[in-house]
């Protein structure tokens, strides 16, 4: 009789140990995440990557298909801005945002609906063919109002850049009944004149969609390790932060960690448990993120995890 002592090592066990360790490390959050929305940021600075949007589409099919409900919220400022500049029209951030005329509104439109949203839908319809693409625009998902102030409440002029008035939330969530993974660009109507598009920075867009759809969790791809408390300083990441401190380093942030940190501060403050900023670098980041207790990057909630 063998008892279990006895049984030799098996070495194809030992070449999966590994393997099965990280499988099994994924089961908690798989039950924390089952059937919950979790709302996604691609940066476009990850984008311009193919590798990374490979790796990132498949990491949203593994959500999907480990029963979590992705929403993407796609950026895009880097293929704005070349297009713009392919075209000759001039663009210029101010306080974390692109001053948006007339004529480059045309263009966020068009790069943005049908350039970004087509390649990121493709890529994960090749491996989960349930990506759906939306702008913000489609059944009043986003309405928005004209942003004329900065992040202290000083007056700017941003031109067609909107800030988020109201959600609704309704076609996403139909979507989602359908089994479909949205891809949601950040137009909005403005709600004073309907007809007229303006602008979403897709970090507060992110964070608009994530608290009216309930959302566990809110994740933001961006290029960089995560908040640095004194930016440049790369030894002074924060791996946690409280919304209320976050609010009060804002008049200290530069360009695009502005809208980032209000974001955070906007999920957080609206009920999402967790916000996390982390490195889209990363290949697969999102699912270390999501699945793993690695968690890196900065994590802002409203309290702080020993406390
Ligand atoms: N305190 C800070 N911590 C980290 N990054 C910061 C900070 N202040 C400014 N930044 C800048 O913010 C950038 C991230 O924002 P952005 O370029 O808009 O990214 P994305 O395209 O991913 O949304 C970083 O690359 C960095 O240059
Ligand atoms: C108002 C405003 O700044 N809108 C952004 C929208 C895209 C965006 O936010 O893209 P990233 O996430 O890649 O930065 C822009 O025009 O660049």
């Amino acid at each position: 009789m063998t008892t279990e002592s006895e049984v030799p090592a098996d070495p194809r066990y030992a070449q999966s140990a590994g393997k099965v360790e990280t499988l099994i490390e994924a089961l908690p959050w798989m039950q924390r995440y089952h059937g919950e929305i979790i709302v996604v940021k691609f940066g476009g600075n990850a984008m311009i990557d193919p590798e990374l949007i490979e790796a990132f589409a498949s990491d949203i099919a593994y959500m999907r298909y480990a029963g979590v409900q992705p929403v993407v919220v796609h950026g895009g400022g880097p293929h704005i801005s070349r297009m713009l500049d392919r075209l000759g029209i001039e663009s210029e951030f101010r306080a974390g945002y692109r001053y948006t005329s007339e004529e480059a509104m045309e263009v966020v439109r068009m790069v943005l609906g049908g350039q970004v949203a087509r390649e990121l839908v493709s890529a994960i319809n090749d491996l989960a063919p349930v990506a759906t693409g939306t702008s913000g625009e489609d059944a009043g998902l986003f309405q928005a109002k004209r942003k004329t102030t900065d992040a202290a409440g000083n007056p700017v002029d941003l031109g067609l850049v909107g800030e988020i008035v109201a959600v609704n939330p309704n076609v996403v969530l139909a979507d989602i009944a359908a089994g479909r993974i949205p891809v949601v660009s950040t137009i909005a109507s403005d709600i004073d004149q309907p007809r007229k598009a303006l602008n979403i920075n897709a970090d507060r867009a992110a964070a608009a969609l994530a608290v009216a759809l309930g959302a566990k969790k809110l994740v933001m791809l961006t290029d960089v390790e995560g908040l640095y408390r004194n930016w440049p300083d790369k030894s002074s990441l924060a791996a946690f932060i409280t919304a209320d401190e976050l609010r009060g380093m804002l008049p200290t942030l530069e360009s695009g960690m502005i809208p980032k940190a209000q974001a955070c501060i906007e999920a957080v403050d609206g009920g999402v448990k967790h916000a996390t900023i982390i490195d889209g670098r990363i290949p697969h980041s999102t699912l270390i993120e999501v699945f793993t207790k690695e968690g890196f990057g900065t994590e802002v909630t409203d309290w702080y995890p020993n406390s």
